[in-house]
């Protein structure tokens, strides 16, 4: 009987018209790939003040308006670890998105969106968040570069 033990992540993808905000991780877990601002959630804030943080601390945006539209169950065979990620999106923020040591921030166009150079499972949820859908995910990852089994349904 495995036990699984769950880690609380957040990932914020920012929006300013037509195009998303995605940083390329320089660091660490997914390095290499282009991802939402996001991380942990430490002891004492709630997810949302977890979110609205990593923000800030991954490229300098801050945005009040943060909306929770899904949730994404990530495991990977053998690791008793399930990341229970919550999604968070906005098209308000202030600031100017900034390069710092874990993520170099970039603008893509929704239909430009650098698919090869991210997670697996973002071409299938990440679409929904575009069209404005709430959902919700499971992922099985057999490393980082394969999906066993997913599956995921829009609320
Ligand atoms: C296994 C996994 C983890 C993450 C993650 C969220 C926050 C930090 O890492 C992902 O983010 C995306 N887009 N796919 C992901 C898969």
């Amino acid at each position: 009987m495995s036990t699984t033990s769950r880690k609380v992540l957040t990932l914020v993808i920012i929006r300013k018209g037509s195009d998303i905000l995605l940083g390329m991780k320089k660091r660490g877990f997914g390095a290499g790939k282009w991802n939402g601002f996001g991380g942990k959630v430490e002891p004492g804030e709630t997810i949302l003040e977890g979110a609205k943080r990593e923000l800030q601390e991954e490229c300098h945006l801050t945005s009040d308006s943060l909306k929770e539209v899904g949730l994404l169950e990530f495991e990977f065979k053998n690791d008793p670890v399930l990341l229970e990620t919550h999604v968070f999106t906005s098209n308000q923020f202030q600031g100017e998105p900034k390069e710092t040591e874990e993520m170099n921030p970039q603008w893509f166009s929704m239909d430009n969106i650098p698919y090869q150079q991210m997670w697996l499972d973002d071409k299938y949820w990440l679409p929904l968040l575009i069209q404005g859908e709430q959902f919700k995910g499971y992922f099985l990852f057999e490393g980082h570069e394969r999906i066993l089994n997913y599956d995921l349904t829009t609320l």
